[in-house]
């Protein structure tokens, strides 16, 4: 039996009629194909991945199991469409805390359209990915059994400014997370989660080793996805904090250059919570705890005065990506 994915945090939704996710009881999380290249570029990704023997094993375990394709019902009802089968991350995890972050200051690829280039790079001047190289495309976190997840949707979690990322990255790790959002955050899970040999960090610095070196592929609005089960940790167990690599729609090949703008934004993420480990006190954002609560809660209202001013100082960006498209095909 398909059903919604009950831990998705970002993406396009199996809801209200539309043509989105769907998981088994097995495991498997089946992601519908978009009909124009972005579909056959994904299922392309993963062939590549699953046959390219230059992909070291460590790296390969940061990738969902790919089990090929398959048509199923869509859930839009437009009946049989190919969906990617791949290993359902959040499987087996009570009440897990996820976050899904969008690695990378620009996220279209050179071969993209004017029309898509400048629709994404809206959403990257008004999100913190230009400032700072990456941007929190959705979250869940949970509080507790009686309040559930504090879960902002979407499209508030994409407007967070520099301040508001670094403070959920740290409420991510926090046991107070309770409805009080004036609570300054006690990161008492940072050691558990984002520490330790197993932890988020290591992961995180396992794979930017590979970045340095892989001219593999190139990942533009890929994300990672964070993941851990809050409750063991609250226990003191092992949470089974884990990363993992997805959405490879907009992949494409290296041709022998590094991917600067993946890297750029997986150090920067790497600093954030490099940060919290050494400092999980030191951690008061500039904005006070009452607009926490104001532009956590307030969703989609307009743009706080921090973004517009990131929007302004993010024209120089802005030049310099351009820059870089014409520099990418040069060597393509
Ligand atoms: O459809 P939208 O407006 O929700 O945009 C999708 C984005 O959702 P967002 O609204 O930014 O959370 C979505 O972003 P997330 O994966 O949610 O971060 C993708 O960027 C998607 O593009 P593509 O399928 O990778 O080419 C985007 O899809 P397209 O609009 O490019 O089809
Ligand atoms: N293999 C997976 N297992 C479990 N959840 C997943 C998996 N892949 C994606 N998701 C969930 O679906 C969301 C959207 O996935 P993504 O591949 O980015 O789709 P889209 O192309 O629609 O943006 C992610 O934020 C995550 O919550």
């Amino acid at each position: 039996m398909l059903k919604v994915p009950p831990h998705q945090v970002a993406g396009h939704e199996a809801v209200d009629g539309k043509l989105g996710p769907l998981v088994d009881e097995s495991g498997r999380f089946y992601k519908p194909l978009q009909d124009d290249e972005r579909g056959s570029n994904e299922v392309a990704f993963y062939r590549s991945l699953s046959t390219n023997s230059g992909i070291p094993e460590h790296i390969r375990r940061f990738f969902p199991t790919f089990y090929g394709t398959q048509l199923i019902e869509a859930s839009d009802g437009s009946g049989l469409k190919p969906h990617l089968v791949l290993k359902d991350i959040a499987r087996g995890q009570v009440n897990p805390s996820i976050m899904d972050v969008k690695i990378g200051s620009r996220t279209w690829a050179p071969e993209a359209s004017q029309e898509y280039v400048e629709k994404c790079l809206k959403k990257d001047r008004e999100s913190s990915s230009l400032p700072l190289g990456f941007r929190i495309s959705g979250l869940q976190i949970f509080r507790s059994k009686e309040l559930g997840f504090w879960k902002p949707g979407k499209k508030a979690a994409q407007k967070f400014s520099t301040e508001e990322v670094k403070l959920v990255l740290r409420r991510f790790v926090s046991s107070n997370t309770l409805n009080d959002l004036d609570l300054e955050p006690d990161c008492a899970l940072a050691s558990t989660v984002y520490g330790g040999s197993a932890g988020i960090l290591s992961q995180l610095l396992e794979l930017k080793a590979w970045f340095e070196d892989q001219t593999i592929y190139h990942f533009y609005a890929c994300s990672i996805l964070v993941v851990f089960e809050k409750e063991l940790a609250l226990e003191g167990r092992n949470p089974g904090a884990q990363i993992k690599l997805i959405d490879f729609a907009h992949v494409y090949e290296g041709r022998g250059v590094i991917d600067h703008n993946f890297l750029g934004g997986l150090c920067s993420l790497i600093k954030f919570i490099s940060e919290i480990l050494t400092a999980p006190n030191e951690g008061k954002t500039e904005v006070s705890a009452k607009d926490d609560q104001k532009n956590l809660t307030n969703t989609d209202n307009g743009v706080v005065a921090d973004q517009e001013n990131l929007i302004k100082s993010g024209n120089g960006i802005v030049a310099d990506q351009k820059n870089l498209t014409s520099t990418d095909n040069d060597v393509s």
